[in-house]
């Protein structure tokens, strides 16, 4: 099975029983265990050992599970927090995510469950922190299909200039990855890649997130704080979740893309910084113009250079590279031979309709890597791990053959783009995702954390769709 964890845990529970038993599990995995009682005992203990990954219980007396996670956020962002409780508190689950935590897990705690997070966090963790080099690595596009060939000779068109580039596509297809792809060809390069998650907070922290805040500007700011856009300053900043942003903050945003400048909170100096903006976004931006939702002078400023990232299932050419690289990444992260797939084992990936798209997928690879017994990925194996998530296959036939329009995604087409000739298909697609949400949710007993790993999706992505297929 998978390689022991190395490692430091700071194991934090008021319930001796738990912490007993959870501490003897994950020393057993090859962690060293610092345990504390409470928030406050965890962030002495942060502070005095090199701690890799927290994982908390929720409710604790004194300083609980959510006061902690934003604590270390703060003073030890690189940090992981794995957030631990009993069953029917999903929403507290879903206000962790949106805070940061690397994962949650349910009590009574699944021992392989629990491993697999911290396993998860901890590579995480590591990639971000000694990978200053992967970052060139990370922005390499793995598939060769003609969709993307044109996506990458837009991206490095667009990276000469300082043009606003906004990235459009359903969860999971690479905008992200795009955006660094973006900076890392752009002559800024050497310069700062900044990231804002725009729809995870509530208004005045992006506005604090986004343009800082002075001494005292409200309680708690106690030291002057740069925002993202100063931290960004001769680098390129990156705004996620574009379309999630409310009206006051569409305002701001459009002067900072207009002036270049703005002022941090509380401030009264008016601030000019040299960024270039990408932006994305897998919400339909011109129907939320239409409907006031957005404001269209943003929107114009925004879509400067538009560039599509196809849906999976639009480019099934793609899977087979995808899945080896995977494979590669995860078997050797994992401590386990390197995989072979099976021409069986193949046709069975490519015949998911992938509604998660890259991420999806990549996390399904990540499953069966840890999970499977032998380096031979076969059909069947690909079957069962299916079954064990079925939210990820919806009942249906095999999917039709690749669109001839990936493109056409549910959203409006580009301009000079297909129209509606995908609309079947399309419809037929949205049809199956929402029962796979459906059937998820009900098998997860309506738990959306446990949903989104059936399916094999994050978090963000499951709420995304919910709120999609107008199921919240
Ligand atoms: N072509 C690709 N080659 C290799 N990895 C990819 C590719 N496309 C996506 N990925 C990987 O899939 C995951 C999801 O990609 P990314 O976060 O860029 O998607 P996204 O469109 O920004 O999703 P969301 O809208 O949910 O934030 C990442 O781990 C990314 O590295």
């Amino acid at each position: 099975m998978a390689e022991p964890l190395k490692g430091n845990v700071l194991l934090v529970d008021d319930d001796p029983a738990v912490a007993k038993v959870l501490g003897a599990l994950l020393g057993q995995a090859g962690l060293t265990v610092h345990t504390a009682s409470n928030g406050q005992e965890a962030l002495t203990l942060l502070g005095r050992k090199p701690i890799d990954v927290v994982v908390s219980d929720v409710r604790m007396p004194g300083m609980g599970g959510m006061e902690l996670l934003a604590e270390v956020g703060r003073s030890w962002p690189d940090v992981p927090v794995i957030l631990l409780t009993a069953h029917g508190t999903v929403p507290l689950a879903v206000e962790a995510m949106k805070a940061g935590a690397a994962d949650f897990a349910l009590k009574p705690f699944d021992r392989e469950e629990i491993l697999f997070s911290i396993r998860k966090a901890l590579l995480r963790a590591q990639q971000q922190e000694g990978t200053r080099p992967l970052v060139k690595e990370a922005s390499s596009f793995i598939g060769g299909s003609t969709a993307m060939a044109e996506v990458q000779a837009m991206l490095t068109r667009a990276a000469s200039g300082t043009a606003t580039v906004l990235l459009r596509g359903e969860s999971g297809t690479g905008k992200e990855l795009a955006a660094k792809a973006v900076h890392d060809a752009s002559p800024r390069r050497g310069g700062p890649f900044v990231k804002l998650h725009c729809a995870a907070l509530p208004d005045t922290l992006l506005e604090s997130e986004l343009f800082g805040y002075e001494k005292g500007a409200f309680t708690g700011a106690a030291t002057r704080k740069p925002g993202r856009v100063e931290l960004a300053h001769g680098g390129t900043l990156f705004l996620d979740e574009i379309g999630d942003i409310t009206p006051q903050v569409q305002v701001k945003l459009l002067r900072l893309l207009q002036e270049r400048e703005f002022e941090r909170l509380g401030g009264t100096q008016t601030l000019k910084v040299d960024v270039r903006f990408v932006a994305a976004t897998h919400r339909n931006l011109e129907e939320m113009v239409r409907k006031g939702e957005f404001r269209e002078d943003l929107f114009y400023r925004l879509n400067v250079v538009p560039v599509w990232l196809p849906p999976l299932r639009g480019r099934p050419e793609d899977i087979e590279p995808l899945v080896r690289h995977f494979l590669d990444v995860h078997a050797k992260a994992n401590g386990r031979p390197p995989f072979t797939l099976t021409q069986d084992g193949l046709e069975a990936l490519r015949s998911q309709p992938w509604p998660g798209n890259v991420r999806q997928l990549q996390n399904f690879i990540e499953r069966l890597v840890v999970l499977s017994d032998g380096p031979i990925l076969t059909g069947d194996e690909v079957r069962r791990e299916v079954a064990r998530q079925p939210g990820i296959v919806p009942a249906a036939p095999a999917p039709t053959p690749a669109s001839p329009f990936p493109n056409a995604p549910a959203m409006p087409a580009p301009a000079g783009g297909t129209g509606n000739e995908g609309r079947t298909l399309e419809s037929q697609r949205k049809e199956m995702e929402r029962q796979a949400l459906v059937d998820a949710l009900k098998r997860a007993g309506d738990n959306r954390t446990l949903a989104a790993r059936l399916l094999g999706i994050s978090r963000r992505t499951l709420y995304n769709k919910l709120e999609e297929h107008g199921l919240v």
